[in-house]
């Protein structure tokens, strides 16, 4: 199966839980069961922050969430990381626009894993799509106090542009996405919500996930 077939992609995206240790207030592997029995769709390890795990904590922590994902077949995504990625032979990467280029990272990790950047104008969008992105993360759509250095939330303005330019490739929406305002993220013409706060922070992990999910799928 080729994990980088764009419908595939698309259907991964749907509900995208990404956290590491800093964003958890219980064990991240609990957290991370508990949002898989909720239903997430994909995960990304991003381990960064304050009081984030550094070496082979870091490592360990990382292969006991991908064992997680495996076992669920849930595609696992590393944050930033490419050493780590290409060492755990992960499904993908995802990169910013402080990140090494796309192209480089492909060489890097090869042809058959998944690649998202985030994206925040047009013409970043064109770049990465040359250097051979396979999804773009769009954001921050709504306030976010997850990221520090967050550009200031610019709606959904930036995914509607692209659709309506043709760009078909899979995007996903992030920041600030809950279970309220997931739908208005899929109108607008993203495949899928990437959330850290509304699911790691939640009373119940589990319910939050489900509450997305049923979010996303409602307005497709
Ligand atoms: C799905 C998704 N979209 C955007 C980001 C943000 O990536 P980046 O701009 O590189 O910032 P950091 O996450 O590295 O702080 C993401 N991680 N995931
Ligand atoms: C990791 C990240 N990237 C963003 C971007 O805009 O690129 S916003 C963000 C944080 C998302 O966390 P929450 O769901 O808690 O708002
Ligand atoms: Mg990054």
């Amino acid at each position: 199966m080729n994990i980088r077939n764009s419908d595939l992609i698309k259907e991964a995206l749907k509900v995208y839980f990404i956290m590491g240790s800093p964003n958890c207030k219980e064990n991240p592997t609990q957290v991370l069961q508990e949002a898989i029995e909720g239903g997430i769709t994909l995960f990304q390890f991003r381990e960064k922050g304050t009081g984030a795990l550094t070496g082979n904590a870091k490592v360990e922590l990382a292969k006991e969430l991908q064992q997680l994902c495996k076992e669920h077949q849930i595609p696992f995504i590393v944050n930033d990381d490419i050493d780590l990625a290409v060492a755990l032979n992960v499904d993908g990467v995802h990169i910013g626009q402080e990140d090494e280029p796309v192209a480089e990272v492909r060489k890097k990790i090869g042809q058959d894993k998944i690649i998202g950047v985030s994206v925040h104008s047009y013409d970043e969008a064109m770049n990465a799509l040359e250097g051979g992105a396979d999804y773009f993360g769009i954001g921050p759509v709504f306030p976010t106090k997850t990221k520090a250095d967050a550009k200031p939330s610019n709606g959904t303005k930036l995914i509607e542009e692209l659709r309506d330019k043709g760009i078909s490739i899979p995007i996903v929406g992030i920041g600030g996405i809950t279970g309220e305002n997931a739908g208005s993220v899929i109108q607008a013409g993203a495949d899928g919500v990437s959330v850290i706060t509304a699911i790691s922070h939640a009373d119940s992990v589990t319910e939050a996930a489900k509450k997305l999910r049923k979010s996303v799928f409602d307005s497709l």
